[in-house]
């Protein structure tokens, strides 16, 4: 054992006691907070004959104050049995002073902080704390902070890095000018977990700065895949929620997520940081509740199910008008449109007094993006209390009657329904407008609801939220940014990769949110974590991107099996499943394009005795072993191994077929076989480069 392992297991066992001593400490207050209560209690039974109302609710009041005292101190003790396990993962040597002047102080980086009550010293910094950025910030030399007071300048005279778990000291790594970030290495190495991991002790330098920005309104992420989107908008919140802890609470933050199998993916990752899940809600789920459920429409997963099983022209052609910016701007003009012709001002009068047409009309004007009848109702309010204030009338039921009457018969009644069916022939493009079964397509679900907004306003279910996340942006188009910054006028960070676009014929280029959104410029992140650099080289040969970085992270070359027939590369897949369940990893993807081959394989794996879940649209929660899916549904997931069962050119041939094909590979960590029957897709690289 060198010094500096000596140093750090006692440093670790040091720390490790005065955990042990301050969880003792609050053991002996909750006793005590729970007998307290339970006295209470007792006394409260006992002498209630005795005692009067405001005694009564005295002696409650006491008790529910000591629950809660309680309450908060049981966290602390959660906080402090985690922090038992693996208390920090870094620590640094910071000098105060521009020379270095100060004698240097030991700061220790952990998931959170422990500051023992009896010294009252930090033990252990948590990784948001304003002096934690150093560790991700800098190496050894000058380095600063922004800490509440001011920028702190010093040097960092030492760095390491430390891998504990269950209290035991695994490995330090002592990282001087340059590093070859092994740790970074090791965690990539890994097997996958039963869900998304935290990665607090590597965050890496541009990451850092993504997670770490609090100033930002709205932050526009495109990162390459397995750049760590995800996990830095988690990690982010977490900061946020650490950051602005009086002001901002979980309840205040709202994920809209893709599907659930994605929601409960990434559901792990705020618990473990110790911060309470956020609200999760689907685009359709929204879209629903905007709609008060009185539509029926088809879902996005529908749609792209559409896409791939028919080649359609119109359809595609009727997304695509949809998913333009232009669209949202011929919606706002319809709207003009129809309030320019919404109301025919006529003079009314009962008897001598008289309300002149221009008055309806100014009132009509005033109170628009109201819906109808609300609407008429106020302008028959304004008239009758503008003969009240003119002719001191009050006007008869039967006259209020009429003048309601009067009023409906100047405005244009037109249902939504109606209005946005005839949009279309205002546009002179009917075509675009095609219910299918008394369905509305999914492109018109979100035009649809624009238009709702813009002429009769919508109740905002949601208008507490104060942070908006948004995955996969590229899905969505301008008609939906413009429909949530109408809903969140709040913070927003919103993130995805142009080149996973499921749905090329609505899809949003990071350029384009940042304009609907009117937003800052995208940040961009180019490196890529996830898959091995042999697995990211075959993908980047399927879907080209200069940017994009792979990690030096080196595992087997992808293997491209080419079979004759159906039952070989069935046998192959059985194999291959066997083969997993016979190695160290937890996940295997078999991952095929469309949900029809995706229930096949399922169907013929189970046939023949392979264990396997099937995930499709209906499906709610994440787990490892052997999954079948589509690359759809895999999106945002990743998995040890990967299958991408039937690579034929029949199979993958278009454009959007392409950007699926990467998905799918993309997904792999550690191992990718790509099976093929008959000629192979044209987008597979050639077989010297694979
Ligand atoms: N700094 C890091 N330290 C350790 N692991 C990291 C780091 N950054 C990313 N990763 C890992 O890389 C993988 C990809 O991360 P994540 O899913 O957040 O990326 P993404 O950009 O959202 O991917 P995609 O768009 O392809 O779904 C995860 O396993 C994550 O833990």
């Amino acid at each position: 054992m060198n010094s500096a392992e000596t140093e750090e297991k006692v440093r670790l066992e040091a720390c490790l006691e005065r955990i042990d001593h301050n969880l003792k400490s609050i053991d002996a207050r909750l006793n005590a907070y729970a007998q307290e209560v339970q006295t209470n209690k007792d006394y409260l039974w006992e002498a209630r004959r005795d005692m009067d109302h405001i005694e009564k609710i005295a002696v409650r009041q006491t008790i529910d104050q000591k629950v809660r005292s309680g309450e908060v101190l049981d966290q602390q003790r959660q906080k402090l049995l985690k922090l038992k396990k693996a208390p920090y993962f870094g620590r640094f040597d910071f000098a105060r002073g521009t020379a270095g002047g100060d004698q240097a102080e030991a700061i220790y980086v952990g998931v959170h902080d422990f500051r023992d009550e009896e010294t009252g010293q930090t033990l252990v910094y948590d990784w948001r704390a304003p002096i934690s950025s150093l560790f991700y910030d800098y190496e050894i030399g000058p380095a600063r902070y922004q800490a509440p007071s001011g920028e702190i300048a010093g040097q960092l005279t030492r760095k390491r890095q430390f891998r504990i778990r269950e209290g035991d000291l695994e490995f330090l790594l002592e990282t001087d000018v340059n590093i070859v970030d092994e740790v970074l290495q090791e965690e990539l190495s890994r097997s996958s977990d039963e869900g998304m991991k935290n990665i607090v002790a590597t965050i890496q330098r541009d990451q850092n700065a993504i997670i770490r920005d609090a100033e930002a309104q709205t932050l526009i992420i495109q990162g390459v895949a397995g750049s760590g989107k995800t996990s830095i908008a988690l990690h982010r919140i977490a900061f946020l929620l650490y950051r602005f802890k009086d002001t901002l609470s979980s309840d205040d933050i709202l994920i809209i997520s893709p599907n659930r199998v994605f929601a409960d993916y990434i559901g792990n990752v705020l618990p473990e940081l110790g911060e309470e899940q956020v609200g999760e809600i689907g685009m359709e789920t929204l879209a629903g509740e905007l709609l008060g459920h009185k539509y029926r429409f088809q879902s996005f997963a529908e749609q792209t199910a559409q896409l791939l099983e028919k080649d359609d022209a119109a359809m595609k052609e009727r997304m695509v008008a949809k998913a333009s910016p232009e669209f949202l701007k011929q919606i706002d003009a319809y709207v003009e449109h129809l309030e320019a012709n919404s109301f025919q001002a006529e003079m009314w009068r009962v008897g001598r007094k008289l309300v002149p047409d221009w008055f309806f009309a100014e009132t009509w004007n005033k109170h628009r993006g109201l819906p109808f009848t609300e609407r008429v109702a106020e302008v028959v309010k304004a008239a009758e209390h503008n003969i009240g204030l003119y002719y001191n009338y009050e006007l008869l039921t039967h006259e209020r009657q009429s003048l309601r009457e009067a009023v409906r018969g100047m405005a244009r009644k037109i249902t939504l329904r109606e209005a946005y069916k005839q949009m279309f022939e205002w546009l002179e493009r009917p075509d675009l407008f095609k219910p299918a079964g008394g369905k509305l397509e999914y492109a018109d679900v979100f035009p649809l609801i624009y238009l709702k907004m813009r002429l009769e306003g919508i109740d905002n279910p949601r208008k507490e939220v104060k942070h908006l996340l948004v995955d996969e942006m590229q899905d969505y188009t301008p008609v939906q940014y413009a429909v949530l910054g109408k809903l969140f006028p709040c913070r927003k960070t919103i993130l995805g990769d142009a080149s996973q676009s499921v749905n090329p014929y609505s899809a949003s280029s990071p350029e384009q949110i940042q304009r609907a959104l009117r937003a800052p410029a995208p940040v961009k992140l180019t490196k890529s974590y996830r898959s091995s650099w042999e697995i990211m080289q075959f993908a980047l040969a399927i879907s080209p991107n200069e940017e994009l970085v792979p990690i030096e992270r080196h595992g087997e070359p992808p293997q491209v099996v080419t079979c004759t027939r159906a039952s070989e590369t069935r046998a192959r897949i059985l194999q291959e499943v066997e083969d997993f369940r016979a190695s160290g990893h937890n996940s295997l993807a078999l991952i095929a394009k469309t949900q029809k081959q995706a229930n096949r394989l399922h169907r013929q794996l189970t046939e023949a005795g392979a264990k396997a879940r099937l995930l499709d649209a209906g499906s709610e929660g994440f787990s490892t072993g052997v999954i079948v899916c589509t690359a759809h549904l895999a999106k945002g997931l990743e998995f040890d191994r990967v299958i991408v069962p039937d690579a034929s050119a029949e199979t993958y041939s278009t454009e959007l077929d392409r950007n699926l094909l990467y998905v799918a590979c993309t997904r792999a960590m550690h191992r990718l076989t790509v099976l093929v029957t008959g000629a192979p897709s044209e987008f597979l690289p050639a077989p010297a480069a694979a």
